[in-house]
């Protein structure tokens, strides 16, 4: 007899804390008592275990931007797999890599890659620092860069999902470096700079907020960091993890018009594999080792399969009309799921917060109906449709996703709302 969800989740508990490897697996917060185990995908489609398909606006958290088991994807991993899997030294694809995301966003002029975003948001964060010579950071709540010490208080994603608002393990000394600041809002953060500007190393934002649900950035908020950090000599690094070829080829930097001094990639920059980056100017880049004295490193950083995939994704993205596509594909979907909430969009990230909104910071975020999220959930889980497991966190639209697909979820959404 096939394996079933109930069964995988009964041993992965006793192997594996709480039955998952990240946090955000679990599915606790949407109400469910296991969480799904996922077998295969194709396109916009994916499969659990128990043989139930799904309409999949989770994507692995945002990578597939072409969808599950993309074929060129595919064929570029097996490619490049039949040449070895991991080498430990130069291969010509990182190059290739390194010269799509320089050509396409418009403050890298030089990168090193990282396995995983984390690690990605850890170096730039030393790199300020080194770069400085400053040891403060400003970073905001509900953003999430991934589970670096100094830069998980009040965090989005899992943390704001399951109330972490400050993670034990992480030394007084390192937090206390760290001011966090509302999202959105230019006069804290001139206040944060007036008083502590001299000391401060970097101010970190994602872009646009996904890890609260998808806030986008006000008027003249990006802008104002820019002039901040100038003012008193901070970098300022933006967190494109999930923003980078999202929100446009070049990122929210691009979209947005304003250029941070360091940005941190991952998930698309992989295409599906673990691979993240950073980059910047070069002679900030050159601070690093073995140019400069700012030691950072990586086993399996810049491994040939996730390079491959990245650089099959990254190539495709150079046709504008790939952009176009998936704002339109976003903005169906918004139109549709207008009606039953508050919808945050930008291009092909979006969130359907259960409340009236405007949410613009992880305050307004809160005051959902976590509740309610989670009956939505499994209202269209039982008819086919895979929402992210927690209302703070992105729907992911993809150029896999159609008219049918997006129709299919607003029909199953309307449902739960009774129209
Ligand atoms: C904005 C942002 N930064 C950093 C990270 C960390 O990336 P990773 O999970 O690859 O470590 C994530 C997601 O997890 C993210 O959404
Ligand atoms: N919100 C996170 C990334 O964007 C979710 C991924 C994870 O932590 O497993």
């Amino acid at each position: 007899m096939a394996v079933t969800r109930s069964d995988l989740y009964q041993r992965a508990r006793r192997l594996i804390p709480g039955g998952v490897n990240s946090p955000v697996r679990a599915m606790r917060a949407v109400g469910l008592d296991e969480p799904l185990f996922m077998r295969s995908g194709a396109g916009a489609l994916i499969e659990d275990v128990n043989g139930n398909r799904y309409v999949d606006w989770v994507l692995s958290w945002g990578p597939l931007l072409f969808g599950h088991a993309d074929a060129a994807t595919l064929a570029a991993v097996e490619e490049a797999l039949r040449r070895g899997t991991t080498f430990g030294a130069p291969t010509e694809g990182e190059v290739e890599l390194a010269q799509e995301i320089v050509d396409a966003v418009p403050s890298i002029e030089m990168v090193r890659m990282t396995s995983s975003g984390t690690e990605a948001a850890m170096s730039a964060v030393r790199l300020a620092r080194a770069a400085t010579g400053r040891d403060r950071l400003i970073k905001f709540a509900g953003n999430y860069h991934g589970h670096v010490d100094a830069l998980l208080a009040s965090a989005g994603s899992g943390l704001m999902t399951l109330g972490i608002p400050s993670t034990p393990g992480v030394p007084r000394g390192v937090a206390g470096e760290t001011i966090v600041l509302p999202y959105n809002d230019v006069d804290a953060v001139a206040a944060a700079v007036a008083r502590y500007g001299e000391g401060l190393a970097a101010i970190i934002v994602e872009p646009v907020a996904g890890n609260m649900g998808v806030v986008p950035p006000e008027p003249g908020f990006l802008e104002a960091l820019r002039t901040l950090c100038d003012a008193c000599g901070a970098l300022l690094v933006f967190d494109e993890v999930i923003t980078g070829f999202r929100v446009a080829r070049g990122g929210a930097q691009e979209r947005f018009g304003v250029r941070p001094d360091i940005t941190v990639l991952g998930k698309i920059v992989g295409g599906g594999l673990p691979a993240a980056a950073f980059g910047g100017r070069a002679e900030l880049m050159e601070r690093l080792a073995p140019v400069g004295d700012v030691y950072q490193a990586g086993t399996l950083s810049g491994n040939p399969l996730a390079v491959a995939a990245g650089t099959s994704v990254l190539r495709r993205l150079r046709d504008p009309a790939v952009y176009e596509a998936l704002e339109a594909r976003g903005a169906r979907l918004e139109a549709g799921l207008a009606p039953f909430g508050c919808v945050q969009r930008v291009g092909a990230m979006m969130t359907l917060f259960c409340q009236d909104g405007p949410v613009r910071d992880d305050a307004d975020a809160a005051r959902s109906d976590t509740e309610r999220y989670g009956a939505l959930f499994r209202h269209v889980l039982a008819r086919g449709v895979y929402l992210a497991p927690s209302q703070f966190e992105c729907m992911f639209v993809s150029l896999a996703h159609g008219d049918e697909e997006i129709d299919r979820t607003i029909e199953a959404v309307g449902g739960f709302f009774g129209h």
